[in-house]
């Protein structure tokens, strides 16, 4: 396995960027889910490092190797990338074995090393027991561990996965989820995962590099993500809660600043000297009948062991974790702990600083 290194790179479809000057490097071995919505430049990238497209700019390097970029360009056919797509693209009239025998047949590997190479693949994606069927005869997501297991057995550089669960239901996902953790944790690979599904994003990579209209937003670990959004949009895109200009801000001492929010002073967490926004993530706002914070719950919906809730203040929209089910229109009053202070690089400095802080 080798580390994919994305230098610069852009990408335009009839002068518009798909991509624009995206920089990341992925380390051996790690998981790196690309997460965004709809046409914000993940398949593109994808497709770039396979070798289907040509970057207009920038340089795309596998374990040092430049696959593309300063006049070079490595076919995708000589590049030993392994990709599992959505669609799981497998031969209807092979069998399972069949199938992932195929690219070693196309390699001309002799017979009793594609055999044990094959069985391997098949242990490893848990298909043993299913190399003699049709895959006419396999669920969704035993026929997706055949495109991994298919892609594994050519002892790929990278993995590329482009949201190879989108066509299973829900609880296929999640199980499919832990078989991908699975493969990644017994093979080691390098695996760059596209998917528009933050749970899974977040629950099966090392990083998640947030993406929208073509760059990345921010390019970290799921904790980070969740716990010190860096920009409006992640914040808003990744987890639940809310996002609230502040009106006025102290000065940051120890990595917590005083701003003013909802009305309130409010001690949140930070990393800027010059936050422009919070964001307030359910666990942080406590149902407390001393709490500062007048609010009037406007949905409640039950999510398995907890219920949730919106609650309106006089200006902004909260949401809450409860362990009871709440009236609509109940009033209750809330305070707030450690909510996360940063500031979004589109917004303006606030120039009022707090009389008091
Ligand atoms: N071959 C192409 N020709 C023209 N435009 C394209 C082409 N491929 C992608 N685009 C455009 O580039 C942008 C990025 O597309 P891309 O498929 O990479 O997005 P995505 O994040 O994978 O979206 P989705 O989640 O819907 O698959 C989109 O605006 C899309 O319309």
């Amino acid at each position: 396995m080798a580390g994919l290194s994305f230098s610069n790179i852009s990408k335009l479809f009839a002068g518009t960027p798909a991509l624009n000057r995206i920089n990341a490097e992925v380390a051996e071995g790690e998981f790196v889910a690309l997460l965004g919505p709809s046409g914000c430049g993940k398949t593109t990238l994808l497709r770039l490092t396979a070798g289907f497209e040509v970057p207009d700019s920038g340089t795309i390097t596998l374990g040092g190797q430049v696959l593309a970029g300063g006049g070079a360009f490595v076919a995708p056919e000589d590049r030993n990338i392994g990709i599992v797509f959505q669609s799981y693209a497998l031969w209807p009239h092979k069998s399972v074995a069949g199938n992932v025998s195929y690219p070693l047949e196309v390699r001309r590997i002799p017979g009793p090393e594609r055999k044990r190479r094959v069985a391997e693949a098949l242990e490893i994606t848990g298909l043993s027991a299913f190399a003699d069927r049709a895959p006419a005869q396999l669920s969704g997501g035993q026929r997706q561990r055949v495109a991994l297991a298919r892609c594994l057995v050519a002892d790929p550089r990278a993995v590329l996965l482009d949201e190879p669960l989108a066509n299973l239901d829900l609880a296929l996902r999640a199980a499919m989820q832990e078989a991908f953790a699975a493969f990644h944790r017994r093979t080691g690979a390098t695996m760059l995962y596209v998917t528009h599904d933050q749970t899974e994003a977040l629950a099966l990579a090392d990083r998640v590099a947030v993406m929208e209209g073509g760059r990345i937003r921010q390019f970290a670990s799921p904790e980070a993500l969740y716990d010190c959004p860096q920009d409006c949009f992640v914040a808003g895109f990744v987890g639940d809660g809310a996002v609230i200009a502040l009106t006025a801000t102290g000065t940051p001492v120890g990595g917590h600043i005083l701003v003013q929010a909802l009305g309130q002073q409010i001690e949140a967490r930070c990393d800027s000297s010059v936050p422009t926004h919070i964001c307030i993530r359910p666990e942080q706002v406590r149902i407390d009948p001393q709490g500062p914070i007048r609010a009037r719950v406007s949905a409640c919906t039950y999510q398995g062991g907890r219920f949730r809730l919106v609650l309106e203040t006089d200006a902004e929209t909260l949401v809450a974790h409860a362990p009871a089910r709440a009236r609509i229109g109940e009033e209750i009053r809330l305070s707030l702990h450690s909510p996360w202070a940063f500031h979004d690089p589109a917004t303006p400095e606030i120039l009022r600083v707090m009389q008091d802080a």
